[in-house]
């Protein structure tokens, strides 16, 4: 069976809505099961657990919540050595757009590869200005349809890679699978808007 944990910070739900769409989004893969986990009931064992893992926190002063670096620091720390290899990625809101969700997801991603993690972004778009290059991230609740698929798409390539590189599950490979993945040029309607 493939394994992902989806792993988050919440303090006033937004990011709760977003791990709720990661997950949706990995268990788009068949044979996948998926705990999704906030970070005050998370144990290492979760972890430990996992073949894939995603990451969210709230944008605190641009990087990750103090909580969540916690978890990494304290209820992590014994497990260092023993969790390399595992893929991961990121998913942050931040209070608006430009309010550093990208370095936050940046930050986790750095913690991610201190503990041995293979870290990846996403190339697709989910909407005609959106895409996931560093991870998944949203201004307060994802509201708008692009921001939730951006999520989606964040868990289900998550799911993807383990599938492929943990199972061998080449029907699974994102690549030649056969889904349709969104590029810019795929949102153009008015020619003049390209530039
Ligand atoms: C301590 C603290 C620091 C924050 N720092 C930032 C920040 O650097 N940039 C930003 O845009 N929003 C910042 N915010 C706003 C949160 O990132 C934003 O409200 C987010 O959607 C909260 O997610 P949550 O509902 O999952 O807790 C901060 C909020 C708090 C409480």
């Amino acid at each position: 069976m493939n394994k992902v944990l989806v792993l988050y910070d919440s303090r006033s739900g937004n990011v709760a809505k977003m791990a709720a769409l990661v997950a949706e989004g990995a268990g788009q893969v068949p044979e996948t099961e998926v705990r999704v986990r906030h970070v005050d009931e998370a144990t290492a064992e979760d972890v430990v657990w996992c073949d894939g893992l995603a990451v969210g926190s709230p944008t605190n002063m641009g990087i990750l919540s103090w909580k969540m670096k916690r978890f990494w620091d304290e209820t992590m720390a014994d497990k260092w050595l023993e969790v390399d290899g595992k893929i991961a990625c990121a998913f942050s809101s931040a209070g608006g757009w430009g309010g550093g969700m990208e370095m936050a997801c940046q930050s986790i991603l750095t913690v991610l590869m201190n503990f041995g993690f293979l870290v990846f972004g996403v190339t697709d778009y989910s909407g005609r200005k959106m895409t996931l290059h560093y991870g998944a991230v949203a201004s307060k609740e994802p509201r708008e349809e692009e921001t939730q698929e951006a999520c989606r798409i964040l868990g289900r390539r998550l799911a993807e890679w383990t599938a492929l590189y943990v199972h061998g599950r080449k029907d699974q490979n994102p690549l030649t699978k056969g889904v349709k993945r969104l590029c810019p040029g795929d949102f153009v309607e008015d020619k003049t808007q390209q530039a």
